[in-house]
């Protein structure tokens, strides 16, 4: 058989595989419809399940394709499937292309709408409205720390944490046209600057400016605009403004990576691999910190995160927020919690939300 013969007989084999893949998932389409018809206008979106799915689905990969290829294709298709029972709405903090949006898009897939806003605020205020459906907020970054504004909403929202999205974050030296000479600024955040901060001074000269703006999306938009211009940021500005990628994962720190959070009305259920995030203030006597961490240990409930913020209410009062492993209706963790409840000077559950598995 020649080269032709052989590429014939392969095509042939993939389209009528595509013919079997498209029937199988407007079958799975059809199930999940009839899934939303069940939930008769309730909650649509279950994130315990996809977590499930999408899980299950790594495990059943006998590739050639990575599992982490074939988790982002059936998060796609859960998206579409979702937007059948009814299309969600993402706020998240603007303007199009910043990283939230990519995790906003990472989390929900593609099916989903995402709505710029103009502050994480207003974001969390778009979902307390009932303007959006969920919020996707950063919470911290591996080489900038905490995002303050996210903590300090998060204490008085009335909203639920239901899911957490763990994104790499890559810049890219970005530009209208092809080549780095004639650059005499670049654009970026001021964040993004400092985590690029190496890669420039070794690969652009020492005259070119350094110019901080709101976002690497904004970033992006002027680089669009100004031909002796650059800009740092990240995939998704890239394509919005159509820029050349000049140079790729310029950041100093190879593993930058933010977690954001994902809020919305709802209570998640038990997945299996849950985590739960809380606020904590101690009463202001020895041994009180002691006392918020001992019923976790005694219970073996493992801490992930303990960070500590001023409480904004008194001077060198402090809220501490706490990430353990396990589900709040899951008895070890209830048992600490109804402890840690009798020693706390305040606890809030923010919530119990799956693990990222993407
Ligand atoms: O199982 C459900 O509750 C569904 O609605 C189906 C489905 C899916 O496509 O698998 C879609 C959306 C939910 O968030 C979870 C899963």
């Amino acid at each position: 058989m020649d080269q032709e013969q052989r590429l014939k007989q392969e095509r042939d084999a993939i389209d009528g595989i595509d013919a079997r893949i498209l029937e199988l998932l407007n079958a799975r389409a059809r199930h999940a419809r009839t899934i939303g018809e069940i939930k008769g206008g309730g909650v649509v979106y279950r994130p315990e399940r996809e977590a499930q799915v999408l899980a299950r689905i790594k495990s059943l990969n006998g590739g050639p394709l990575s599992d982490e290829t074939v988790a982002k294709l059936f998060r796609e298709v859960m998206s579409a499937c979702l937007a059948l029972e009814r299309p969600l709405t993402i706020a998240f903090l603007g303007p199009e292309g910043t990283f939230s949006q990519a995790a906003a898009i990472k989390h929900f897939g593609h099916a989903a709408t995402t709505q710029a806003c103009a502050s994480i605020d207003e974001a969390f205020r778009a979902v307390e409205a009932g303007a959006a459906d969920y919020v996707v907020a950063p919470v911290e970054n591996s080489t900038e720390g905490a995002v303050g504004r996210t903590l300090d909403l998060m204490v008085n929202t009335p909203l639920r944490i239901c899911g957490e999205v763990v994104l790499r974050i890559h810049h890219h030296l970005l530009r209208a046209a092809e080549g780095k000479q004639g650059i005499n600024r670049v654009y970026s955040h001021a964040q993004s600057l400092a985590q690029c901060h190496e890669w420039l001074n070794k690969n652009l000269p020492a005259d070119v400016a350094r110019i901080s703006v709101a976002s690497n999306a904004e970033a992006a938009r002027l680089a669009s605009l100004d031909p002796d211009a650059a800009a740092l940021a990240g995939d998704a500005a890239a394509e919005r403004f159509g820029l050349f990628k000049l140079a790729q994962n310029v950041e100093d720190e190879p593993n930058n990576t933010t977690r954001f959070l994902v809020l919305g009305q709802q209570q998640t259920g038990v997945s299996g691999r849950d985590k739960t995030s809380l606020v904590l203030s101690a009463s202001n006597r020895p041994g009180a910190l002691h006392a918020l961490v001992e019923p976790l240990a005694r219970h073996a409930v493992s801490m992930t995160k303990f960070e500590s913020r001023p409480s904004r209410t008194g001077l060198w009062e402090y809220l501490f927020f706490v990430d353990v492993e396990g589900h709040a209706d899951e008895p070890g963790l209830q048992h600490a919690l109804s402890e840690l409840r009798a020693v706390a000077a305040f606890v809030k559950v923010l919530g119990s939300y799956p693990q990222a598995v993407l």
